[in-house]
């Protein structure tokens, strides 16, 4: 490691690799007058180690040179040690000026290199260590500036958005990891090359002629509408490059945004709706109207206006096919077939197959004329890989390449076919974690994770509980032909306290078996499957019978704020309050002196 302080005098801060003689000169040499003896000019030379040494006059013009080769040079022609240095000085030797460029000095002979100004006045030396210095520090400058270029490289590659750099021929020199991971391109295949053999409808050549900034234009990449800058890169008045940017990695992550100002201006209420009649038969097939829904059903209305792809997450049986299946009728692939693929379900040695489809020939019983993968089946419409974090590696890069490429081959074939397709995948996996952990592809889960849409589970959005069981025991009971019964209010209390592990489809196993099993036309918490009571008890730290107690306390208490809000409502007139609470006179006596209310 260079030591700075070697340099201190020098303004580095303006250094540049031709910086001037000046900059690096010793300033005051040692010198040596015409009229001095060569004793004098040999002991000072052996006093300070050096090899020769100016001789100037008392003004200090520059007249000659003494090196240590002349004085032995004189002491062989027998000078004696009295003679003044004028009789033996060089007088033919090189100088240098005090503003040539420090490179070249490099051609110094005699050991010391005097800078002299118009007048040949002396204002320094160049040694061979002035040079050592300069070169050294050149080197470390070197260093650092390659240190930059790394720094810039990082910060480069650690941009969400896409950069791409072009010189003024158009070729590519910089291209950061966001762009390689869109286009699916290593950065050693793309630099070098003309930026319009790499970006599909680019105008960063046209940016180049022109020296015009474009900001905020949409460009189709990859079967995507981008929204890209185009910035010149100017050195003095003369175009010299361009940057090209992906600001959003698709114009759907704008519409989020624009959703959210959208939102945040308007501040509709968590009920309404600005959906078609057509998007609301679809989606109010998704039973639930809590917040966390709400916003799942809008972002899956944004998603299905684009052709980007989707990641749903969430836990098992949180209604991930049901908004792919919502999704797909929404969209302009709805004409399509939705086609699902169980990528945990199948086979690893199958799934190649199953989704690329083979060949005929392509291995024993291959079927004749072959058949069609699940990707050309989905082909003008959707394709849902369900469970994609299960899918093993080697088909995570199959996979990758259609997605890339959006171009399939089946096993056993030659042919790639262009699809249109558009693709939906869900996972019940945590895919940070396991792209982490290496057991998912970065560069698919960044191919997949372009709009993620997340259903938080049921024990996070329990007001949809009631709403959930209430359709479903109606649908049994239709679908069974059994008369519809009606879950009391402290089984459903007891039925939002549960935990759900199984979400939505634990509800429906309840509901189907509460329908077919529960005598009484009112389900109550003795019907409830005793595992659901246990659980919600222990969860609470309480026996089931001091739950029970608890909700009937409750539910009390309910009860009787509804009788005194309603007695005033109506001024005390019984009469007129029974008939609001819909119950017959009598009754509400009963649930008055219940209540000491009378
Ligand atoms: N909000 C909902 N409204 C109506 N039905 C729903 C809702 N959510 C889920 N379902 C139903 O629950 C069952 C499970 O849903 P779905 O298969 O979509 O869950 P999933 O998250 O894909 O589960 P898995 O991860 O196990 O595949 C399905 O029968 C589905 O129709």
């Amino acid at each position: 490691m260079l030591n700075y302080e070697a340099f201190d005098h020098l303004p580095f801060d303006h250094l540049h690799i031709d910086t001037p003689v000046e900059k690096w000169m010793t300033p005051e040499p040692y010198v040596v007058h015409p009229y001095q003896t060569l004793k004098e000019a040999t002991d000072l030379l052996n006093a300070h180690h050096i090899y020769s040494v100016p001789v100037v006059s008392d003004q200090r013009t520059l007249l000659g040179l003494i090196t240590k080769s002349t004085l032995i040079q004189a002491f062989f022609k027998s000078c004696n040690l009295e003679t003044p240095v004028s009789y033996v000085m060089e007088t033919e030797f090189a100088t240098i000026s005090p503003k040539d460029k420090i490179d070249k000095a490099i051609q110094m002979r005699d050991g010391c290199l005097p800078v002299v100004d118009s007048d040949k006045k002396l204002l320094g030396i160049i040694t061979r260590t002035d040079i050592l210095k300069a070169n050294a520090f050149y080197l470390q400058y070197f260093r650092d500036t390659i240190d930059h270029v790394e720094i810039l490289k990082l910060v480069l590659n650690s941009a969400y958005e896409g950069v791409v750099v072009i010189d003024q021929t158009c070729k590519i020199i910089e291209f950061n990891e966001a762009y390689c991971r869109f286009v699916g391109k290593s950065r050693d295949a793309i630099i070098g090359k003309d930026v319009r053999e790499v970006i599909e409808n680019t105008r960063l050549h046209i940016v180049v002629k022109n020296g015009t900034e474009e900001r905020g234009f949409i460009q189709r990449i990859q079967g995507h509408d981008m929204i890209v800058h185009r910035i010149p890169i100017f050195n003095g008045k003369k175009v010299v490059g361009a940057i090209g940017m992906l600001i959003f990695q698709d114009v759907t992550q704008l519409y989020h945004i624009l959703g959210r100002v959208h939102d945040a201006r308007q501040k509709p209420s968590e009920n309404e709706f600005v959906f078609s009649e057509r998007d609301l038969y679809h989606l109010n097939k998704i039973i639930g109207t809590s917040a966390a829904m709400l916003s799942a059903k809008r972002l899956a209305k944004k998603a299905a206006v684009t052709p980007a792809t989707v990641l749903i997450t969430g836990e098992s049986g949180t209604g991930k096919e049901v908004f792919a299946q919502a999704i797909h009728d929404m969209s302009a692939f709805s004409d399509g077939p939705l086609i699902s693929v169980n990528c945990a379900a199948i086979p690893e040695n199958l799934l190649e197959t199953e989704l690329f489809g083979y060949e005929e020939g392509a291995f024993t019983d291959a079927r004749r004329g072959g058949k069609p993968g699940r990707f050309e089946q989905a082909d003008n419409g959707t394709i849902f890989l369900d469970e994609i974090g299960d899918m093993p590696l080697l088909m995570q890069a199959k996979i990758l390449r259609v997605l890339q490429e959006r171009v399939v081959e089946r096993v056993g074939g030659t042919n790639r076919k262009k699809i249109n397709v558009r693709i939906i995948a869900a996972t019940n996996r945590d895919m940070e974690s396991m792209v982490e952990s290496g057991q998912f592809r970065e560069d698919l889960y960044y191919r997949i994770n372009i709009i993620r849409l997340h259903l938080p589970p049921l024990r996070e959005r329990t007001e949809d509980i009631p709403k959930l069981i209430n359709h479903f025991i109606h649908q049994y009971s239709s679908a069974f032909g059994i008369a519809e019964k009606k879950v009391s209010k402290a089984a459903m209390l007891i039925l939002q306290a549960y935990n759900w592990h199984g979400n939505v489809r634990e509800i429906i196993n309840l509901c189907e078996m509460l329908v077919c099993l529960t005598e009484q036309a009112e389900i109550s918490p003795e019907d409830l499957p005793k595992n659901i009571r246990h659980k919600v008890a222990a969860a609470h730290q309480l026996s089931v019978d001091e739950v029970e107690s608890n909700i009937k306390a409750v539910m009390d208490q309910q009860e009787k704020l509804l009788i005194l809000e309603t007695l005033k409502q109506t001024s005390g007139n019984k009469a007129a309050a029974a008939r609001l609470l819909n119950i017959q006179r009598s009754t509400l006596y009963m649930k008055m002196k219940k209540h000491n209310l009378q």
